[in-house]
């Protein structure tokens, strides 16, 4: 149970803030998370994710370890502007490398941050962890996810910069920390995020779910919880099955608690991991016990192996010093200020474009089917993160009210500036993305920047625009989320939306009517998709869960078709709405 919080949704601010005040000696505050205190001149390294993982990810920024880290909302990714914002504040001119497990919304978030960072100059990479044996298999190591290695591949590369490597050099043996280093966890219960009643997962009393992520996922598998050293017996000889070939013998270890299993638990379990490795005829180098990577309350460990070279034996043992994590000789940044921009808010850029004042009048429609998109979300997140928590990490409601509330914002902001429908659009899209961060925040994001750029700031109400924006919508959301029809995304009640709306208005009908025949038939389709098995995301890997269950994304996204449609009919009393 997570009891301490104010409300709920400021959970992940106030913490932060917490976290800040606590460590000045190590961080300070940036827009989008918090960067070194003191001054360096390396290659940063810039650890990211969601928040719920301490220390993942702010508790490792120091010296010998990551430069900056970009703390997203609980269990969602952070937002490219903000990774764009950590990532400018911690570059000392010798460029960036964003570190983050995978996960598809922080591969978009952070993707499109270094694609920004490349295009002002700065060079930007990414480095993705892929640790978690359980989340697929050998022949799809890249669509395994991110967890406790995280902690690996970031102090392998803090290192590496640490001795002045440059860009590519650190990047090269990060990459290789990640081919190298194999993680499997378990849980014995769920975790509660802050003001839920219930846990976001629940494993059977007295049983241990085998395979769990670090986001409340639920196991690949259950069996009865096995003694301590049962439990290092699975955990050796499941990891020990991917040994890689050419190994020399050695290994880091890193045995992990997520949450509630309390130290000296892991530490009667790291006696027989280690004696089963040394049997296994390994020599076990610079181990790590104790919470490294968490979910927030959830009882449950992992273990990683890290086959370690010269190379990576160096940087592993090599000295490190961050708030959350101390190692060798405690290595020191140089005094004075941090490197790049000062903290605060980065200006949102000059005034709104010239608008015309049809297209004015018509910001004005659309702010309001903004505010109904709104309220819409607000309602239903509580049902959406019932859906998304049946095979995903059930944060798919809360995200969309978020995305949802900054969007209005936004748009009120541009309305009151004079902008017209399409600038007021891009902005709203702009804030959705920002503060939402995850898989939908930028897919939605992108659908909104989408649908303004084609509606412009010329133009009155226009149907045959409208279709075609939200088939601009579409093309963009497939080209950044690289889903197709049937994988079991948003996309599923996309296409046929798009589509029937496109179809209805070459054929004259009203807009009022194509639309709700679109929404008819995005419903049918994200209904349809409880039958289908995931391929994308994060419910792929528990495929057998989400059959039966239809896709949040494309709930949420027929619902809103739904409800806009419904706002328009009520609308076009009015003659003007009709063409
Ligand atoms: N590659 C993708 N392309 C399009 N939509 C996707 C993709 N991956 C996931 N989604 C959609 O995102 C929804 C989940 O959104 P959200 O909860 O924000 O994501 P997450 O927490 O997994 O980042 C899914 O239900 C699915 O509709
Ligand atoms: O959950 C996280 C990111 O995942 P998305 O759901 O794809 O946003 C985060 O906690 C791990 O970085």
């Amino acid at each position: 149970m997570t009891r301490l919080f104010n409300a709920p949704a400021d959970f992940p601010e106030e913490l932060l803030e917490g976290f800040v005040a606590a460590y000045p000696r190590h961080v300070r505050a940036v827009r989008g998370g918090v960067v070194r205190a003191g001054r360096h001149d390396e290659v940063a390294v810039i650890a990211g994710g969601g928040s719920g993982h301490y220390p993942a990810f702010c508790g490792l920024v120091g010296a010998g370890l990551a430069h900056g880290a970009v703390v997203g909302n609980l269990f969602s990714s952070p937002s490219a502007q903000q990774a764009h914002s950590v990532g400018r504040a911690a570059d000392a001119g010798r460029g960036v490398i964003f570190s983050f497990g995978n996960y598809a919304g922080d591969v978009m978030h952070f993707g499109r941050a270094a694609e920004q960072l490349s295009a002002e100059g700065v060079r930007a990479e990414c480095v993705i962890v892929t640790d978690d044996i359980a989340s697929a298999s050998v022949d799809e190591m890249d669509k395994r996810r991110g967890v406790a290695g995280d902690l690996v591949v970031f102090k392998v590369m803090g290192a590496a910069a640490a001795e002045g490597w440059d860009l590519d050099d650190v990047v090269r043996v990060g990459r290789h920390a990640n081919d190298r280093t194999r993680s499997l966890g378990v849980a014995f219960s769920g975790c509660t995020m802050p003001g839920a009643r219930e846990p976001l997962f629940a494993v059977p009393e007295g049983m241990m779910s085998v395979g769990l992520g670090i986001h409340g996922e639920p196991g690949i598998y259950d069996i009865e919880i096995p003694t301590a050293d049962g439990l290092a017996e699975l955990f050796v000889s499941s990891l020990l099955s991917e040994r890689p070939a050419g190994h020399d013998g050695r290994v880091a270890v890193v045995l992990n608690g997520l949450g509630t299993v309390k130290y000296e638990e892991l530490f009667v379990v790291f006696r027989r991991v280690h004696r089963l490795l040394s049997d296994a005829g390994l020599t076990v180098v610079d181990p790590d016990v104790g919470e490294l990577c968490t979910s927030l309350d959830m009882g449950g460990a992992s273990l990683t192996l890290v086959w370690l070279d010269d190379e990576l034996e160096r940087l592993w043992t090599a000295g490190a010093n961050a708030p959350a994590y101390r190692k060798g000789n405690l290595p020191q940044d140089a005094a004075g200020p941090a490197v790049g921009e000062a903290p605060g808010e980065i200006e949102r850029g000059p005034a709104v474009p010239l608008a015309t004042a049809q297209s004015q009048e018509l910001a004005a429609r659309v702010h309001s089917l903004l505010g109904v998109l709104a309220e819409t979300l607000v309602e239903a997140a509580d049902e959406l993160g019932r859906l998304d928590a049946i095979a995903g990490d059930g944060d798919h409601g809360i995200g969309m009210e978020r995305g949802s509330r900054a969007a209005l914002a936004a748009a009120t902001t541009a309305l009151h500036a004079g902008a017209g429908a399409g600038t007021l659009l891009q902005s709203a899209g702009e804030a959705w993305s920002d503060k939402a961060g995850g898989t939908s925040g930028m897919l939605w994001g992108v659908a909104l920047g989408a649908l303004g750029e084609t509606i412009g700031d010329r133009h009155g109400p226009d149907a045959q625009r409208v279709a075609d924006g939200v088939a601009d919508a579409r093309a963009q959301i497939m080209a950044v989320g690289k889903a197709e029809l049937g994988d079991k995304t948003l996309v599923d009640a996309l296409v046929p939306f798009s589509e029937t709306l496109s179809a209805h208005i070459a054929e004259r009908m009203p807009l009022v009517d194509a639309w709700a025949a679109a929404a008819a038939s995005a419903t049918a389709a994200a209904e349809a998709t409880a039958a289908l098995s995931p391929r994308r995301g994060r419910a792929r890997p528990l495929a057998h869960k989400s059959i039966g269950t239809p896709d949040p994304g494309a709930v949420s996204l027929a619902l809103i078709t739904r409800r806009i449609g419904a706002a328009l009919a009520v609308a076009s009393d009015t003659p003007a709405e009709q063409n």
